[in-house]
């Protein structure tokens, strides 16, 4: 079948291309349908090549042996006060319980990610941490792992041990957890306890989820049995909270997955009031641990209410995406967007390996979207299914689990879906209608190239996304992907009426660590890896001058690889710097 491609603004000899109107103040682009089936079948064809080099499912789940070559050509940055060394190789470096160490080795984690390398001794000195890294590249473990060992040697050393039960007021039992994990879908909060689980096997902890759309008393009786590590989604949270069954008084330890979403608009006052209004600590009081692969400078900004003298650590530049994902952008108008899908889904599925079919989960916008796209995906053929805020928790449960499976090996989801789920084999991602905020890309593409796998990105590019086109431009750049002439053109010519900060926050365009204090307030007595004197923040002529280093520092017995900024990163900081004076995409579906 012929498709019809869109053609883009004409590039004329060097010049920047203009959206000009197709009719009145629209886009300037051609139709050209009987032109566009040649090149849209080497477009297809092109893609799943890639599938020979892919996984598909059923080649069983973590081997442990994970690619570290992947990650360990990013640059890091860490800033703040006196910061502990990161270790080298191997868990045995660390200083975490024994207990747990076995844990790990039975996870057959062989040596840690580089963000579990600084991150695990930063938290296991007892420092709150802002950290940001990579999607897939460990952070569940980077958090999880000084929990639980902060609190084993806190037993140890308190053998009636930590975590108590009291009558509470309305005749059923509090619950008064030592941490408190936030995350916020149900789905991960879920996979972050079963997580928690395995890492805390057989060392006496007792770790519980609690989440919406769940049955209030099977979560109740768990927490009658007492807790010591409590992974909640803010709502179910607050009503235990408000029915006096768990108090949040002795917390000790408290993380926040997901970090930016947690306190972006959708959820920052129901994180507030469970950090600030609900008994827990204050901040220097407990420890606070806050993750994630994006961090916008605003919610930078806010985020450090809830920290004391805080470390921040950034494991590759803040949001940036890792080059094992594969990315590629395709112009395709909305009308064309099913038979392009079809036609992709298709070629993969010719290329199975096996007779097994590689996983490929689809972004789409809108709840309806999903239905219905899951509707037509099923009635032409393609074992599918949907997941979104819309659909009872059974149901999503059902749908994750037979696309985790392989018996829907397309997956059709909203954002709910798109931050944390770790699922194996997902070899596709497609975004069949792009987000708006480039942060959610980077983390819906993050749900492939895991672990140091490799992965694909499809993303559909129409006439309504041209105002992330500099943003998406810049990470593609950034990631080392072929960026087409035709995005190119987009970008430049979207960049001049585009002033937004998602746009701007790429404006820089080079790797460096993005910790906002480093570009407001010059302070004393700060140190960081990459710095020789061990005397301050980056000031700012430090990013006027700085290039590309290798610094050794005696003091750690290593040598820092950083890649600093330049004057554009710095005005992207000015930029950033700004309250919140952009319009934040609150997504569909988050709990
Ligand atoms: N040291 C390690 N050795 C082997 N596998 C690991 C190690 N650390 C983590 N993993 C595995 O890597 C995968 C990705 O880890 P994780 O889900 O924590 O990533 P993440 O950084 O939190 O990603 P996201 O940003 O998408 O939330 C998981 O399957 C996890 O079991």
């Amino acid at each position: 079948m012929s498709q019809p491609r869109y053609v883009p603004p004409h590039r004329g000899n060097g010049s920047v291309a203009r959206p000009r109107g197709r009719g009145n103040g629209g886009f300037g682009g051609r139709w050209f349908p009987d032109q566009v089936s040649s090149s849209f079948r080497n477009d297809i064809s092109d893609i799943s090549e890639k599938f020979d080099e892919l996984e598909v499912i059923g080649e069983g789940e973590n081997s442990g042996v994970i690619n570290f070559d992947a990650y360990e050509s990013v640059p890091v940055e860490v800033s703040g006060n006196n910061v502990p060394p990161p270790v080298n190789n191997s868990f045995g470096e660390t200083e975490l319980e024994e207990g747990l160490k076995r844990n790990i080795e039975r996870c057959k984690y062989v040596k840690p990610t580089p963000i579990q390398r600084h991150a695990i001794p930063i938290a296991s000195a007892g420092r709150d941490l802002m950290a940001c890294a990579q999607t897939g590249s460990g952070k569940t473990a980077a958090f999880c792992f000084p929990i639980i060992s902060g609190i084993l040697s806190l037993k140890a050393r308190s053998p009636s041990g930590l975590y108590s039960m009291s009558r509470g007021g309305g005749g059923g039992s509090v619950a008064y957890p030592t941490a408190l994990i936030l995350a916020p879908t149900r789905e991960l909060s879920s996979q972050i306890h079963d997580e928690a689980k395995k890492f805390a096997y057989q060392t006496g902890l007792k770790v519980v989820v609690c989440y919406g759309g769940a049955p209030v008393s099977h979560q109740l009786r768990n927490l009658e049995r007492g807790v010591d590590i409590l992974v909640a989604t803010p709502g179910r949270l607050v009503d235990f909270i408000e029915r006096e069954r768990v108090s949040l008084s002795k917390i000790k330890y408290l993380a926040l997955d997901e970090a930016d979403r947690m306190l972006d608009m959708g959820f920052e006052r129901q994180i507030r009031k469970i950090v600030q209004q609900m008994n827990m600590p204050p901040p220097g009081s407990r420890q606070t641990l806050l993750f994630s692969a994006t961090f916008p400078t605003d919610i930078q900004k806010l985020a450090s209410d809830f920290l004391s003298d805080y470390i921040f650590l950034s494991v590759g530049r803040v949001g940036s995406s890792t080059e094992l994902i594969q990315q590629k952008v395709e112009l395709v108008e909305d009308a064309d967007k099913r038979n392009y899908l079809m036609n992709l889904l298709h070629s993969q599925r010719a290329r199975g390996l096996n007779g097994k079919k590689p996983l490929t989960l689809v972004f789409v916008e809108t709840k309806r979207g999903a239905d219905n796209l899951q509707f037509w995906l099923s009635r032409n053929g393609f074992a599918a299914t949907a997941i979104h805020g819309d659909k009872v928790q059974m149901e999503r449960e059902r749908a994750l689990r037979s696309f985790k499976n392989g018996d829907t090996p397309v997956l059709v989801a909203t954002d709910v879906a798109s931050r944390g789920l770790d699922i194996p084999h997902v070899a596709h991602v497609i975004n069949f209608d792009l987000p708006k905020d480039i942060d959610d890309y980077v983390h819906r593409i993050g749900r492939t190239g895991r672990a140091g796998k490799s992965g694909l990105a499809t993303a559909f590019f129409s006439h309504q996304n041209v105002p992330i086109a500099k943003a998406l431009v810049a990470l593609l750049q950034e990631a080392k992907q072929e960026v087409p002439a035709w995005l190119s053109d987009y970008s430049q010519s979207s960049s001049q009426s585009d002033h937004s900060h998602r746009s701007q926050r790429y404006g820089g365009g080079k790797y460096g660590g993005r910790d906002f204090r480093n570009f407001t307030e010059p302070a004393v007595g700060n140190n960081s890896y990459f710095s020789t004197n061990g005397n301050g923040y980056h000031a700012m002529e430090t990013y006027n001058t700085a290039t590309s280093h290798d610094i050794p520092n005696a003091a750690f017995g290593g040598s820092y690889h950083y890649i600093g900024g330049n004057t554009d990163l710095y005005r992207g900081g000015e930029v950033e710097g700004g309250p919140l004076g952009y319009a934040t995409v609150v997504p569909s579906g988050w709990d």
